[in-house]
């Protein structure tokens, strides 16, 4: 590390040395490999900043086609506009990625180019070839995603090479981005597994000085590739989020605004991960419509809506809502299926099945109800009706199913009417049954009995 004042800006910069090794370095105290991970500790603490101005960047034709079959060129042309329209001119939402080769990539493109949407951007990802240039350019796209794996399991087992012959490759094909005059977004893969010291913090250092020198910026993506990031206070590096980001924008002297963090989920950590590079110095989270991405996948755009709403205490002006448009046409539209029990999304992210709580939602929705889930995501929180569900459940059941269809009853749990589907349940259960009842079931039993 070298360490020298300036006397200009009164600050002390520091250049940390290239380490160019002759055997991989694989952490093996931390990845044994045969073991499951380890956390180790340095007891480092970093200072919180949060940048003053957060976005979400979107991975959903990248990643998330990754670990899909490819979406149609309609397909991609609708979620686009769902993008558009929860960003609703917030900017917030500031870019997404699209792949430039096969003839239908390029189609989706230019469909979406031609929208004319300030948000979210469209920037693509290329394979680090010179010639990939001339592809994006002849797009009209202005920033691109250029892989530059950065760990040793990367380094000297995939690419074969050397730290330097790494390093070296990845410079030229940067400077080749700046000249075509387009915004080279470095993606880091693997950081979390990478040479901090002796690799990451070098190599930023040679990027941000071609930044200078072309005058343009070159963006980082710091990629947790394996999803190995941890956010725990004083966990060492490579794992540690708020050491990576703290490093990058202090040491790496990388403005916010050029930072942008990718999560993967194999730890369930992805959302808590992305939430503390916001809050430790990079603007922008990189992210993927209902977490879809390769593995245990990316984290999930509509968390983040969520992250950023808890932090900034608005969603300044995103239309929130448009989350659950999103779902059903993924649901609908696209035939995924959306894990029931996923937060915002998933079919019973708000219901319940206990009596007693449907007890506390009927005396009032706030005791069992994350927040007013009908008002903000046009989605109430509802009871799934088993054995378990009680009376209480019928009734909310009931009452809910009248006003959705227009009829202006309601009913309280003394009405013999809902006595009489409750034994109606009751007899169910009794008989053996252990599913739930569906809404149809249900449906028709209610008609049945209330005659309607
Ligand atoms: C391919 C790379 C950039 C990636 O998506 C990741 O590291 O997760």
């Amino acid at each position: 590390m070298n360490v020298k004042f300036n006397p200009k800006t009164h600050i002390l910069e520091i250049e940390y040395q290239f380490r160019d090794v002759e055997e991989p370095n694989l952490f093996r105290n931390i990845y044994p490999y045969n073991e499951v991970p380890r956390l180790v500790f340095n007891h480092r603490i970093v200072p919180m900043n949060v940048p003053e101005r957060l976005y979400i960047t979107d991975t959903t034709f990248r990643d998330g086609q990754q670990s899909r079959s490819p979406y149609t060129v309609d397909q991609i042309c609708r979620i686009y506009d769902y993008l558009h329209e929860l960003d609703n001119g917030s900017g917030v939402i500031l870019h997404t990625e699209f792949f430039v080769y096969s003839k239908q990539d390029k189609e989706a493109v230019l469909k979406c180019l031609e929208k004319g949407y300030d948000f979210p951007k469209v920037t693509a990802w290329i394979r680090a070839k010179k010639e990939d240039f001339e592809i994006v350019k002849s797009l009209g796209i202005k920033e691109t995603g250029i892989l530059v794996s950065c760990s040793d399991y990367h380094i000297f087992k995939k690419l074969k090479m050397t730290r330097s012959q790494a390093m070296k490759q990845y410079l030229e094909i940067v400077s080749s981005a700046l000249e075509a005059g387009i915004i080279p977004r470095c993606h880091f893969e693997d950081i979390t597994r990478a040479d901090f010291y002796g690799f990451v913090l070098p190599f930023i250092n040679e990027l941000m000085k071609l930044s200078k020198e072309a005058k343009m910026p070159v963006k980082i993506r710091a990629c947790d590739t394996l999803g190995l990031g941890s956010p725990i206070p004083g966990v060492a590096l490579p794992r540690s989020v708020p050491q990576i980001i703290y490093g990058i924008v202090n040491y790496g002297e990388v403005p916010s605004e050029w930072l942008e963090w990718h999560g993967h989920n194999d730890f369930y950590k992805a959302v808590i991960n992305s939430t503390m590079a916001w809050l430790y110095g990079a603007s922008m989270v990189n992210t993927s419509l209902l977490g879809i991405g390769e593995r245990t996948g990316n984290t999930p755009l509509e968390a983040m809506v969520m992250e950023y709403i808890q932090i900034r205490g608005s969603a300044d002006g995103m239309n929130v809502a448009v989350i659950s448009e999103i779902a059903e046409y993924f649901k609908k539209e696209i035939g995924y299926e959306i894990p029931p029990m996923t937060p915002f999304v998933g079919e019973n992210f708000n219901a319940t099945r206990a009596g007693i709580h449907a007890d506390g939602l009927m005396k009032d929705e706030e005791i069992y109800n994350i927040f007013d889930t009908g008002k903000i995501l046009g989605r109430p929180p509802k009871v799934i009706i088993d054995a378990y569900s009680g009376i209480a459940g019928i009734v909310i059941w009931i009452n809910r199913y009248f006003k959705d269809s227009g009829i202006d009853i309601q009913v309280d749990k003394k009405d013999p009417r809902v006595q009489k589907v409750k034994e109606w349940v009751d007899s169910q259960y009794e008989n053996g049954r252990n599913t739930s009842i569906s809404d149809e079931e249900l449906k028709e039993v209610v008609s049945r009995i209330f005659g309607l």
